[in-house]
Parts: structure tokens; C-alpha cells; sequence
């Protein structure tokens, strides 16, 4: 008898050297959202497990935003249902029906799911490791001296220990999404949410932004990110959720979905960006 030595795919070696996440898990239910008469979101579910990376692609207007925002409760949706650990970050149960929660307890449970913006969000009258502290002293309830603390880690985790005190205008893009992201982990999220993370920097500056992405996958986070860098959502995702007029019209690993598309829509879309 012969044996054969399989050796593992890019993709595998990936994946087995992350870290073993047992938070973060995201269970999205029949999620319909409309704004008017235009329907964005269509029974939309989905189950990503702690520390799956997922990548959400689709074309302009198919509701990734959206999607994303709605995990988050940063968007309400008119029916259906998003957990994190089993906890609604907009609403509690009673009985059978869900409640909105009053502000201050969304804006606490919203420190569990971090968002990352397209334009990094800044406040520009602070600096680096200004705009870090705020987020745990006003939501965690940290002394000034220990958000610092965690502010210069978290700085130095994204490369950035000597650019604590540039003000935003001093900084590149890249640095800018760096202390971005530095400030989202700054309240330990469960899980992190990117909204086209790279799509406002200069090409160059692209790849420092998602080194740190990559780390945070290693690290075990929990990640949903909407990129249109198909290349890096190959790279980096565990699995890639293709969405079309609010629809997940396929969904699998990057092999599965960017080699062997079943769906005809995804491969008119996959022809289009590749
Ligand atoms: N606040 C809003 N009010 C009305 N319509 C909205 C609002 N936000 C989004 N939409 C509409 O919802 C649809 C989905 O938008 P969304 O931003 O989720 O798409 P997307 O896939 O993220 O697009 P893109 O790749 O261009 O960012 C679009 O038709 C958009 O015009």
C-alpha cells in the first residue's frame, strides 16, 4: 500500500498558525432592512464562529455596509435578529417580543463589536494617543494614567510607539487607520468590524494596514471586514460571503468561492474585479 503526504495549502498552514478564540461568535438571523421602498437586506443569516475571519464582497449598493452596521445595532433592522454571544446589543428579550434598550446600554454593549471606518474618524484636535485614551475612560471606566498605559501597548502592537503625540494631519493614512484600529482594540472587543479599511489609502500604504489585520486574525479576533481587495480577502479570510441586492447569494472558503464560484452571479461579479 502507498501512503501520500498531503501538503497542506497555503490557506491551512494560514489558519493553523492562529490562536484558539472562544468569544466572538456572531449569529445573524433573517435580517430584512429597508430604507423607504428600497430593500437592503434581505433574510440575511449568517454564523461566524470566534476567530473566523470573515470577508463580505459584493458590488456598490448589494448592503455590505449595511450588514455590517446592523451587527453592531449602529442600523436597526425591521426584522430579524443579530447576537454576540448569544447577547442582542440593541435589545433584551421579554417574553417573546425584543425590546430597544435605552442608549446607555447599547453604548455599553456596543464595546464588545468595534468598527473600523473607511475614513479612520479621528478626532483631529487630538493626538494619537489621545484619540486612544478617550474610547476607554469614557466606556470602561480607566484612570487617565492606565488608558495611557494600554494606549502606548496598543500604539506600539501597530507599529506606532513614536507617533503617540502627531496629531492625525501629521500622519499618513496608514498610520491614521493604525491608530484607528488601535483605538477599537483599546475597549477589547469581541469582535472587529472593517468597513473598507484600505479603500482611502494610497496603494503603498495599503499593505501596513493589512500586516495589522493579518495580526489580529493570528491573535484569534473575531473579524468582519468589508473589502473590495479580493486578493486579500483570499489571503486572510476563513471564509468569503458574497452578497447581491441584500441577498448572501454564496458563501465558502476563498477556494470555494473565488476558484469555483456555482453561482452565476458570483462569477459575473469575481470577472468584473479580478
Ligand atoms: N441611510 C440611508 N438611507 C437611505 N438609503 C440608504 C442609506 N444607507 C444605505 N442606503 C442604501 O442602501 C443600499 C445598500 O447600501 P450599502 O452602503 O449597505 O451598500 P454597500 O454594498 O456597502 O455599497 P458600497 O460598496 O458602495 O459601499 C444602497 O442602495 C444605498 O443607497
Amino acid at each position: 500500500m502507498t501512503s501520500t503526504t498531503l501538503t497542506p495549502s497555503f490557506d491551512e498552514q494560514y489558519v493553523a498558525t492562529r490562536k484558539v478564540a472562544t468569544v466572538g461568535r456572531v449569529e445573524i438571523s433573517d435580517v430584512t432592512k429597508s430604507y423607504g421602498a428600497n430593500t437592503v437586506l434581505r433574510d440575511v443569516s449568517l454564523a461566524i464562529e470566534p476567530g473566523q475571519v470573515v470577508a463580505l464582497i459584493g458590488p456598490s449598493g448589494s448592503g455590505k455596509s449595511t450588514l455590517l452596521r446592523a451587527i453592531n445595532h449602529l442600523e436597526t433592522v425591521d426584522r430579524g435578529s443579530v447576537t454576540v454571544d448569544g447577547q442582542y446589543i440593541g435589545y433584551e428579550r421579554r417574553g417573546d417580543t425584543l425590546h430597544e434598550l435605552r442608549e446607555a446600554e447599547i453604548l455599553r454593549r456596543r464595546t464588545q463589536v468595534g468598527l473600523v471606518f473607511q475614513n479612520f474618524n479621528l478626532f483631529p484636535h487630538l493626538t494619537a494617543i489621545e484619540n486612544i485614551i478617550e474610547a476607554p475612560v469614557a466606556h470602561k471606566r480607566l484612570t487617565r494614567p492606565d488608558a495611557r498605559a494600554l494606549a502606548e501597548g496598543l500604539l506600539a502592537r501597530v507599529g506606532l510607539a513614536d507617533k503617540a503625540d502627531h496629531y492625525p494631519r501629521q500622519l499618513s493614512g496608514g498610520q491614521q487607520q493604525r491608530v484607528a484600529i488601535a483605538r477599537a482594540l483599546a475597549l477589547s472587543p469581541k469582535v472587529l468590524l472593517f468597513d473598507e479599511p484600505t479603500s482611502a489609502l494610497d496603494p503603498e500604504l495599503v499593505g501596513e494596514v493589512l500586516d495589522v489585520i493579518r495580526g489580529l486574525a493570528r491573535d484569534g479576533t473575531t473579524l468582519v471586514i468589508v473589502t473590495h481587495e479580493i486578493g486579500f480577502a483570499r489571503e486572510v479570510a476563513d471564509r468569503i460571503v458574497f452578497l447581491d441586492h441584500g441577498e448572501i447569494v454564496e458563501q465558502g472558503t476563498p477556494g470555494q468561492v473565488l476558484r469555483n464560484a456555482r453561482h452565476r452571479r458570483t462569477r459575473d461579479f469575481l470577472a468584473k474585479v479580478l
